[in-house]
């Protein structure tokens, strides 16, 4: 077993019996990959921060806001965000990463998920507004992960006065839009959409509902694709063969395009088959979320354990992704995995599975895959550091901030 997944297990040795003694089964405890509990998601941290969150809501409000939630990731709504992603791409490539002989990739690739997730939720690519929303999470994700302690000078504090900064920007936002036009709110973007789209029942969202469950939707479309796309730029730059399988293809689909300016389309994507793989190979050994604290539902038997009904659990898709007997030789990276059919139902679960799957794998899909085509086009690279590792705080980061050095093409 290699280091870091025996780090993730023994971590999770010690999340066991404390999400069985604290409680609620929303509480998350979440840990470094140094053996040591370095940061909790406290209970009631961020419901606190977030109570009408769908992280939070159960029963029949919880369908609805979910309900709400997936209007937006529809086939169509998904084909305009490959063109708006792709647009997005480029100019990154090129303030970014073009020209430079040197640079430190994840924080690039967090630029781009960010911008493009305010351009298509929010309706905004306003420098001072992502700005301030950006730092706004910065503080926020350092508070999530400490004591609810609401008094000056705590993490909890400033990440609270940061949540109402964050709500302040997007109501600015929402009254600039109403005042633009009314009728075109509903077409332009989540934010919008939520406040003025019924449901089946006819109910909408309430702004405060939408601003919270716009919020989850911020920090999860910009954290855990991150994660994913760095693991993948390491696995590329480690494995050159694989490298030049995804750049063969990525080559095909830009060859393909009539126009070097035209963008990427949905069924551009859909050709990206071998870099998907590869993607959910990096998804398989390093899911960007440790596990999801569940309630049993009924009575079942499990390697020999009886779990009665009603038993706090916590699942975790990197043990699930190492067992050899449903991945052999589960150390190997390799994609071809996931050529035909792919894993049996419920062994490859980096999105969770069920009725709460994670409801933006498509979105993530898109966001991974058209930055992907975007760099492999552009560029060969190599790591830097030699000393980098990959710690866990909370979805797995390279330590370093990934220091590459570029090779553009020749051609
Ligand atoms: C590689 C990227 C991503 C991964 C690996 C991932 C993984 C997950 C996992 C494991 C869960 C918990 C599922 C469960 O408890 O059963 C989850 C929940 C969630 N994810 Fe993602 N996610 C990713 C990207 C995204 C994106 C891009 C969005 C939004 C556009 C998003 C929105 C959400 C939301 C709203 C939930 C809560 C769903 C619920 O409680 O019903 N995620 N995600």
């Amino acid at each position: 077993m290699g280091k870091y997944q025996s780090n993730v297990f023994k971590t999770s040795l010690i999340t066991y019996p404390m999400i069985m003694f604290c409680g609620p089964a929303e509480n998350k405890f979440l840990f470094s990959n140094e053996n040591k509990l370095v940061v909790a998601w406290w209970p009631g941290t961020a419901k606190r921060m977030f109570p009408h969150s769908l992280l939070f809501v159960t029963g029949d409000k919880g369908h609805q806001i979910r309900r709400l939630l997936m209007k937006f990731m529809k086939q169509d709504d998904l084909n305009q965000y490959v063109g708006i992603m792709d647009a997005i791409a480029r100019r990154n490539m090129q303030s970014n990463w073009e020209g430079k002989g040197k640079v430190r990739a994840f924080q690039l690739i967090k630029d781009y998920n960010f911008r493009l997730s305010c351009r298509i939720m929010l309706g905004t690519e306003d420098p001072d507004k992502m700005m301030k929303i950006g730092s706004g999470f910065k503080v926020l994700f350092k508070g999530i992960l400490g004591l609810p302690l609401n008094f000056p000078g705590t993490a909890f504090h400033r990440a609270m006065r940061a949540v109402e900064a964050i709500k302040r920007e997007l109501k600015c936002i929402i009254e600039e839009r109403r005042a633009a036009s009314l009728e075109k709110m509903q077409e332009t973007d989540l934010l919008s959409g939520l406040l003025l789209t019924a449901d089946d029942e006819g109910d909408s969202m309430a702004e405060e509902e939408a601003f919270e469950n716009l919020m989850l939707y911020l920090f999860a479309a910009h954290e855990s694709s991150t994660t994913t796309t760095a693991m993948v730029m390491k696995y590329l730059a480690e494995m050159p063969h694989i490298y030049d399988e995804v750049l063969r293809e990525q080559r095909d689909i830009a060859m393909s395009k009539e126009r070097p300016d035209q963008l990427l389309e949905l069924e551009d994507i859909k050709k990206m088959k071998y870099t998907w793989n590869v993607v959910n190979e990096a998804l398989r050994l390093r899911p960007p979320i440790q596990g999801s604290p569940k309630v049993a539902i009924t009575d079942f038997n499990y390697a020999g354990y009886h779990i009665p009904k009603g038993s706090k659990l916590l699942w975790s898709p990197l043990a699930t992704h190492l067992d050899p007997a449903l991945f052999p030789e589960p150390e190997k990276f390799d994609p071809s995995r996931f050529d035909g059919k792919g894993p049996a139902p419920y062994t490859f679960t980096p999105f969770g599975g069920g009725p709460r799957m994670c409801p933006g794998k498509e979105f993530a899909r898109l966001q991974i895959l058209v930055f992907l085509h975007n760099v492999v086009k552009r560029f060969r690279w190599e790591m830097l550091s030699l000393t980098e590792t990959i710690v866990v705080k909370p979805t797995p980061v390279p330590s370093e901030g990934l220091p590459l050095r570029l090779q553009p093409h020749q051609s």
